[in-house]
């Protein structure tokens, strides 16, 4: 089976479009202010009401409470949600009972340590993301970093599992070669600007993914 891909942080309807005629695996909305790709909830429900039936929607947000989320879900049906901050396994389990919604779990990863933490979510979480542990006070992701990937090297895990983290077309072929990750994810590997997406850059990491 082919690697899936997902690309996230798509603020705009072309760029929506393009994930879409690529046939990328999932499209990343993002919930996170400090971000440059964070979305109103009158955005967000635009772009994964064009999304529905097309790609699979997945939800980015860093430590939500329910205030946010029960919002969030009277306004917009997202088939996951990517939690990114320190949500302990049970405030994953509470929210996938809750809002029975699948719940990814990002693992932020510099040492062999942190890749160990993920089984602390094997019975909570439907998906482990490895992704790049980013310095004390940035944005948790998104910032173009990746880590050795070599740390992946013996990953055996009973639940989906993908890598993101300073992934762009030029290196995703090798990062799928060394890991063996069945999904890859990508964000600013995929703009010209914090933000901007390019359609080609978005072609061409698909293109990359799949040459493997
Ligand atoms: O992209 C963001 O702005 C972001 C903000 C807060 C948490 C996570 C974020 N992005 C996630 O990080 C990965 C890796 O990003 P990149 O490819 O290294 O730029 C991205 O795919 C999102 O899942």
């Amino acid at each position: 089976m082919s690697v899936q891909i997902k690309i996230c942080g798509i603020r705009e309807a072309h760029a929506l479009e393009a994930v879409i005629a690529e046939k990328a695996d999932f499209g990343g909305f993002i919930f996170h202010p400090p971000s440059p790709r964070n979305l109103s909830l009158e955005e967000a429900t635009a772009l994964i009401t064009q999304a529905q039936g097309r790609i699979q929607r997945v939800g980015l947000i860093v430590n939500p409470g329910d205030d946010f989320l029960d919002k969030l879900f009277a306004t917009a049906k997202l088939d996951a949600l990517q939690l990114q901050g320190s949500e302990s396994p049970q405030r994953i389990a509470e929210i996938r009972e809750r809002y029975g919604v699948k719940v990814w779990k990002a693992i932020a990863v510099a040492t062999k340590e942190d890749v160990r933490r993920a089984s602390d979510y094997l019975g909570s979480a439907d998906f482990i993301l490895f992704d790049a542990k980013t310095p004390p006070g940035a944005l948790p992701g998104g910032l173009g970093l990746r880590f050795d990937w070599n740390l992946l090297a013996d990953v055996n895990l009973s639940v989906p599992w993908g890598l993101a983290g300073g992934l762009h077309a030029q290196n995703v072929a090798e990062a799928i070669s060394l890991t063996k990750a069945p999904m890859v994810d990508v964000c600013s590997g995929t703009e010209i600007s914090p933000g901007m997406k390019d359609v080609d850059k978005i072609a061409a990491f698909c293109k990359a993914a799949r040459s493997v």
